[in-house]
This record gives structure tokens, C-alpha cells and sequence, in this order.
């Protein structure tokens, strides 16, 4: 199958004060697949999603989705066009229950009687094994839950384009595991970004890994070529990505 692009950055530049925290960045989306971003602590990730999802304004260069300029859309307009970033669900009502948080997500980008949403909503939350835990307050759910709980409020949006920040820090090696299990399952059906620190998480789950450093796209290709990349590896200081 011919692969689609769904997003493309065109020198894709963020300059703040003296420091250029993106330079130049040309980069292309496939859909369908799930794409790690990575790279060192400071090396631009949040700030590039930022730019993705409209939190952040670009100072320079376009961001084109599914054929589009959306450069100059705010975020909740790129929300509309099926772009869902975590940093923007992350609001969860912590005196609202679990369905309740969910159906109001799904709510957003869906216009649908009360008991086609709440199958959606059941739907959603089974996919990320939480469904049992519907009526529980979710200020009430372990950190680990809570995490699980705003993954379903993005998927409850059905985003075309899902960009998950650091989704595994803080949770417990079990609740890695199943996040892993969780992606998997998503993958072919869910074009996602990932930003993630975790190389397991990362090798586990990507079809194909992009790297900033300092701002700059360094390399870009599947896991095994990012983990045999000299260039890599050196950004690391020395550590190896497959660890
Ligand atoms: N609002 C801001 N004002 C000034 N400088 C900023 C701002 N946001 C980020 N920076 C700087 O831009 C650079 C890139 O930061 P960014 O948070 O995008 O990196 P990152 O790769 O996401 O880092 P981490 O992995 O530690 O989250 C850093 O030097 C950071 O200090």
C-alpha cells in the first residue's frame, strides 16, 4: 500500500528570545503508522508538537494537514479537524466519573444521541481497559488510571491524528506493558505521534522514529536503523537507543 501523508512541516522554525528551539524542520507524517518522536531532554520535541497542535506559534514555516495550511488555526480549530494532543485533554474533571469525562471528550468532536454516545463511550473505555471502572470518580483513580482515562478522552474524539506526550512517565512497569499492548492494538487504525523517553516503549511500539537535537531533525527511519545510528547514539552520549 502507497504510503499517505496526513501532516508535513515546512521550515517549521520556533526562535524564543536568542534560543532556537526548532530550526528549519521538514517533516512528514504517514498515516496510519505510529511515529516516536525522540531526542534528548531540551531537544525540541514539546516545543515542535506544540507548534502541531497550535498550543505553541510557529516563528517561522507551515504546518500542512491532510493537504491544508492549518498554520494560523488555534487550537481548538485543529481539535475540530481531527488533531488530538494529550497536553489539551488532560483536563480531566476529577468530580465527574469516568463515563461522564469521556462522553463529555467524545462530546467535542461528536454530535450523537445519548445512547449511540454512550456505547462510544463504553467502547472507548474498553479499549483501554478501563470500562470497569465507568461510575468511579475519576479524581478517585490511581495515577496510572488517570493517564489511561485521558488516552480514552482521546480516542473517545476518534482524532486522525493522535499525539501522545510522554505518556508512560510515572507509570508502573505493568501499566507500561499494557500501555505497549495498548498502541499495538491502535496501530493501522490511529495515526499516532508519540514523544516518549522510554526506548522500550519506543522500540516496542514505532513503525518509524524521528530525532531532534538541538532543535534540528537529526535522523529519521525504522527502529532498527535508529538504534545502528551513529549519529544517534552520539546526541545519547554514548547511550544506546535500544536499551
Ligand atoms: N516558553 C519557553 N520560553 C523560553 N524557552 C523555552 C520555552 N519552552 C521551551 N523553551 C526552551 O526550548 C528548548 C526546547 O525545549 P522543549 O521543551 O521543546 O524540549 P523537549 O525536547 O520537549 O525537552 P524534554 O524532553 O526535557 O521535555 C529548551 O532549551 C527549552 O528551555
Amino acid at each position: 500500500m502507497a504510503a499517505l501523508t496526513l501532516l508535513e512541516t515546512k521550515g517549521l522554525t520556533k526562535t524564543y528570545g536568542g534560543l532556537q528551539a526548532n530550526t528549519n524542520i521538514d517533516f512528514t507524517l504517514q498515516k496510519g503508522l505510529v511515529t516516536a518522536l525522540i531526542g534528548p531532554n531540551g531537544a525540541g520535541k514539546s516545543t515542535f508538537v506544540g507548534m502541531l497542535s497550535g498550543r505553541t506559534s510557529a516563528t517561522q514555516g507551515s504546518v500542512i494537514f491532510e493537504g491544508r495550511d492549518i498554520s494560523h488555526l488555534p487550537a481548538h480549530k485543529r481539535i475540530q479537524l481531527g488533531l488530538a494532543y494529550t497536553f489539551q485533554i488532560t483536563s480531566i474533571f476529577t468530580g465527574l466519573s469516568v463515563h461522564e469525562n469521556v462522553a463529555l471528550a467524545a462530546g467535542r468532536t461528536m454530535s450523537a444521541d445519548g445512547n449511540t454516545l454512550n456505547i462510544k463511550v463504553y467502547q472507548t473505555l474498553d479499549q483501554v481497559g478501563i470500562a470497569d471502572r465507568a461510575d468511579q470518580i475519576a479524581g478517585d483513580l490511581s495515577y496510572g488510571h488517570q493517564r489511561l482515562l485521558e488516552i480514552a478522552m482521546g480516542l473517545a474524539q476518534e482524532p486522525k491524528l493522535f499525539i501522545l506526550d510522554e505518556p508512560t512517565q510515572g507509570l508502573a512497569e505493568t501499566e507500561i506493558n499494557d500501555f505497549i499492548t495498548l498502541i499495538r492494538s491502535l496501530a493501522g487504525h490511529t495515526t499516532i505521534l508519540l514523544i516518549e523517553h522510554n526506548m522500550k516503549v519506543v522500540m516496542d511500539t514505532a513503525d518509524h522514529i524521528a530525532v531532534l537535537d538541538q532543535g534540528m531533525l537529526l535522523a529519521e527511519g525504522t527502529p532498527a536503523e535508529i538504534s545502528a545510528n551513529a549519529s544517534v547514539q552520539a546526541a545519547y552520549l554514548g547511550k544506546t537507543v535500544d536499551a
